[in-house]
């Protein structure tokens, strides 16, 4: 069996592709230009969660940012922030209507919206309701579909997919996929970073029957063991076998596995690269950071793919297309920085707040992280006084 280890992807690596897609502050761009991005997700029950995800990839250096939910969960969001554009466009069918015809145009509803966005994240308080696994289930499939369609439409013309190309689903959106693991499958799916915890990781792993005891070995003494990182490459692998999909594995250390990548020119008993982040963060367990985690990774693979399309080239730049100097895959390097960034994040904001700390304090210390981690070096004004001129 190949080592994993020995195939860590060094963190110079990582670094370098960050620094590369960070949207730069140059002024020359507009609006939505550095990333939009949208959460689905927003139950009666849960409306912290979506409102974290947004927030944080607004945090993260997105420019909009949307959340899509249920009616009731609509009110209280807004009321939390009015940077957030909530759209409340999920109910529950009434006693006379049916449900499935209920359910699809919602999501229709859901489609019109995401025209235009770059990133999708799918799952912050969701929930497990029958109406909103359909409805999110129906859009994810849709999104899929789409981002495959206007892939191949696209091949050798100038036209670009409109939906968004990337995905990041957690909590009850990992449900989704366990119930429909070939969702995801096609060639040109969009690049989709899944964040299990450990209790999603192990219904994840069940549904793509990959056992988490073969070669389980108690005594290995790597971050994350080499067992496991075998397990996420084969789910990852079975979602998709053209290495669109990333799991990222929440806990003590995160580990991030891509699925094979046959088109890289690796070889198939060749180990892919794996991305483990073991930075500081602190005994602080609170609810919410796997929220923030998603809306920090949605901002940076928006970040990873409008660079990718040459979005962050000056004008008239020698070449559209720019290069990095490995091949590390660009959803793994946005998952490392987002678990980086939160995990700092959260030390941060324990230092003043200790046992207090809770995920909006955790939100709070995501700018003075990103300033740390990624200074902005000077003003992006290129105006320098007032003129006034006679027309
Ligand atoms: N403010 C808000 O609005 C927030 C809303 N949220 C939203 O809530 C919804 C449900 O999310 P969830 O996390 O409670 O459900 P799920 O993952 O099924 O856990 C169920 C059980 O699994 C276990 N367990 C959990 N983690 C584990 C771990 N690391 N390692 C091992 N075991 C673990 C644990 O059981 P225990 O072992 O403690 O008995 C737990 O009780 C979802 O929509 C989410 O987005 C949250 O984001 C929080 C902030
Ligand atoms: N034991 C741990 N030690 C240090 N950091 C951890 C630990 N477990 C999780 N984390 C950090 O917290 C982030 C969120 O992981 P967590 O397991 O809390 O997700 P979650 O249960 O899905 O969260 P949420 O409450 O938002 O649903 C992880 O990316 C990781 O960086």
């Amino acid at each position: 069996m190949a080592s994993f280890q020995s195939r860590t992807a060094s963190t110079t690596h990582l670094w370098r592709s960050i620094d590369a897609f960070l949207p730069p502050l140059n002024g020359r761009n507009h609006k939505g230009q550095s990333g939009r991005i949208a959460i689905l997700g927003g139950s009666e029950d849960y409306t912290g969660a979506p409102f974290y995800s947004a927030m944080a990839a607004l945090r993260t250096g997105a420019d909009l940012s949307h959340v899509i939910c249920h009616e009731k969960a609509g009110p209280p969001i807004k009321c939390y922030s009015p940077e957030l554009m909530v759209h409340p466009v999920i109910r529950f069918p009434r006693a006379d209507e049916d449900a499935a015809r209920a359910a699809r145009q919602q999501a229709d509803q859901v489609m019109d919206l995401l025209t235009h966005l770059h990133v999708l994240v799918i799952g912050p308080g969701l929930g497990q309701h029958p109406h909103m696994q359909r409805v999110a289930g129906d859009v994810l499939a849709r999104v899929a579909a789409d981002c495959q369609a206007q892939a191949e439409a696209s091949d050798g013309a100038t036209a670009r997919p409109t939906g968004p190309r990337g995905l990041v689903l957690d909590a009850d959106a990992i449900r989704l996929v366990c119930d429909a693991p070939d969702v995801l499958a096609g060639p040109r799916a969009p690049r989709t970073i899944l964040t299990p915890n450990a209790n999603e990781w192990r219904r994840l792993a069940q549904a793509c029957d990959v056992d988490l005891q073969a070669g389980a070995d108690a005594a290995d003494p790597a971050p994350v063991p080499s067992a496991t990182l075998h397990a996420l490459h084969a789910v990852a692998s079975r979602l998709n076998a053209h290495g669109r999909v990333h799991i990222l594995l929440k806990g003590r250390a995160d580990a991030i596995v891509p699925g094979a990548a046959p088109q890289d020119g690796a070889t198939p008993e060749a180990a892919p690269p794996v991305a483990i982040c073991t930075t500081q963060g602190s005994g602080r367990r609170c609810g919410g950071q796997g929220d923030l985690l998603t809306g920090c990774a949605a901002a940076l693979l928006a970040g990873a793919q409008l660079w990718e399309a040459g979005a962050f080239q000056p004008p008239h730049a020698a070449s559209a297309q720019p290069q990095l100097p490995h091949t590390l895959p660009l959803p793994l390097c946005a998952a490392w920085g987002a678990c980086h960034v939160v995990r700092l994040a959260n030390a941060r904001a324990f230092e003043t707040h200790r046992r207090a700390t809770s995920a909006v304090e955790i939100l709070n210390a995501l700018g003075p992280v990103m300033e740390d981690v990624w200074p902005v070096e000077q003003a992006p004004s290129e105006v320098t006084g007032v003129r006034v001129a006679r027309i």
